[in-house]
């Protein structure tokens, strides 16, 4: 259970002052997908970064698992829209570095690694380096590679907005496969509303900065979905437009 409790976000001082977030209070259920959306900027990354335990908020607390969170939270794996793989270094050795970093052999790192090749579909890329992979393949790589601490929680910050929208699906495919197999808690920061309701329990949406939650929506979509196909139905349809009529406000304001 990931207990946001009152939380305000303050970064610099004097004229160089932004409140990034204000008196946000969240609670996200084990094993749910949470998806955040709201205006550019608004503060969302922030958020996740205090429940990664990266940021410490000004005011109020982020409790996990019943537990204050004081320093970076080891429970979670963090995944941002950049992939940050190591050029230099093969798709099996990206994913196994973590293990490499504590010493593990070489032996029973490659084995969790290829056990997770396979569940992210990169079976025969291995010993591929990023450059010669799709944006969609460097994804599953990131993927795999944050899989691999065996997260409860997983934190994702945009992390398919650089991809195509076929790759994009594809990636919404093997996401809920994953979730289904594993049972993680999710939160998913997104621009975009049709990814937020394919894939989440819940969307909350957020204020222009500084960060308020503006609106916090069930999506009562049945399970397992057909991301292909759960945007044609008249649920995501009624769903979709609730949420859009609150989540216009906020850009409107932002044109202003
Ligand atoms: N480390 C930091 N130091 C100073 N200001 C920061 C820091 N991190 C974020 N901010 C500011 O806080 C505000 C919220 O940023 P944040 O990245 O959380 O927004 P966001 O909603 O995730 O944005 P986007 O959707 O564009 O990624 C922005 O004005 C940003 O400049």
């Amino acid at each position: 259970m990931i207990e946001l409790q009152g939380i305000g976000k303050t970064f610099g001082a004097g004229a160089n002052r932004t409140k990034a977030v204000a008196d946000v209070n969240l609670t996200i259920a084990p094993r749910s997908i949470v998806a955040l959306i709201g205006p550019s900027g608004c503060g969302k990354s922030t958020l996740l970064n205090m429940i990664a335990g990266l940021y410490r908020p000004t005011v109020g607390k982020v409790m996990y698992d019943g537990d204050k969170v004081t320093d970076v939270n080891t429970d979670v794996g963090y995944m941002t829209q950049k992939d940050n793989l190591l050029p230099w270094r093969s798709v099996i050795d990206n994913i196994a570095l973590p293990l490499e970093l504590t010493g593990t052999s070489r032996e029973a790192r490659y084995a969790q690694a290829r056990a997770l090749i396979q569940q992210v579909g990169l079976d025969g890329f291995e010993d591929k380096y990023p450059s010669s992979l799709s944006g969609g393949m460097r994804k599953r790589v990131s993927l795999a590679r944050m899989l691999l601490y065996r997260p409860k929680t997983l934190l994702l910050d945009e992390p398919f907005a650089a991809l195509d929208a076929q790759l994009r699906l594809a990636m919404h495919d093997l996401l809920l496969k994953l979730w289904t197999e594993q049972q993680q808690t999710i939160v998913l920061v997104t621009h975009d509303l049709v990814e937020a309701i394919t894939l989440a329990d819940r969307v909350v949406v957020f204020t222009k900065r500084p960060a308020r939650v503006a609106m916090d929506q069930l999506v009562n979509l049945p399970r397992p979905r057909d991301v292909r196909e759960v945007r044609f139905t008249k649920q995501f349809h009624d769903t979709h437009n609730s949420i859009w009529d609150r989540l216009r406000e906020e850009y409107d304001e932002e044109r202003i």
